[in-house]
């Protein structure tokens, strides 16, 4: 599946963006900093305008993670994002909302550099992780090493990857066999971000 990250957005240009990508995503996911700019509303509105799509709210929870958990999956997310460096406390809270709502927790795996952390949220019965070089990360190459070092842990479970996915680098992303490529700048800072979606999608099926 093919996820579009809303970041750095303003909401008329998310509301277009996805409009225009329509056939070519599956996932639209509302940014963390477009949640902070806009609140849990962005989420709402977005799940109204686009019905058929599945919401990702990019919550990026790391406490208080039955009350954030509520807040995203009563504005109509699908699924919502707690950090792999939670306490385990935080972690179970928002996988008991989840199932309350029978929508899905993704565990955003930022910052974890050691595959023992990916066998204890297994532990803790996480089934969706996603394996994110943050943008702050992407210019120093070690920070890809996890993607290597992952491999046999994620095994079993539902995985996204994220970090500056474009044409060029997909590939190196795709040998931890991904459920989900999760990409935003290369489709929101094209000219035609139609185009870019569409060049993205052929790639992921190559
Ligand atoms: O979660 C994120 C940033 O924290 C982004 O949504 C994710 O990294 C995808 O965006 P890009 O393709 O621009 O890296």
């Amino acid at each position: 599946m093919l996820q579009v990250a809303l970041d750095r957005m303003k909401n008329d240009d998310c509301v277009q963006l996805v409009s225009d990508c329509h056939p070519y995503i599956d996932i639209v996911e509302v940014g963390t900093g477009v949640i902070k700019e806009y609140g849990m509303e962005i989420v709402r509105e977005m799940k109204k305008r686009f019905p058929d799509k599945c919401i990702l709210a990019d919550m990026k929870t790391c406490d208080a993670g039955k009350h954030e958990a509520l807040q995203a999956f009563e504005a109509g997310a699908d699924y919502t994002t707690v950090m792999g460096f939670s306490a385990d406390k935080t972690i179970l809270d928002t996988l008991r909302v989840s199932e309350d709502f029978q929508k899905e927790v993704v565990i955003d795996l930022l910052g974890i550099t050691s595959a023992d952390r990916i066998h204890e949220l297994k532990h803790l019965g996480v089934t969706a992780v996603s394996v994110h070089i943050g943008k702050d990360m992407q210019a120093d190459e070690g920070s890809f090493d996890v993607l290597t070092t992952f491999i046999n842990a994620l095994e079993g479970l539902k995985i996204s990857v994220a970090g500056g996915i474009n044409p060029d680098n997909i590939a190196s992303f795709s040998k931890i066999k991904p459920d989900i490529y999760i990409v935003g700048s290369f489709i929101t800072g094209s000219k035609v971000p139609s185009e870019a979606a569409k060049e993205i999608r052929g790639q992921m099926k190559k």
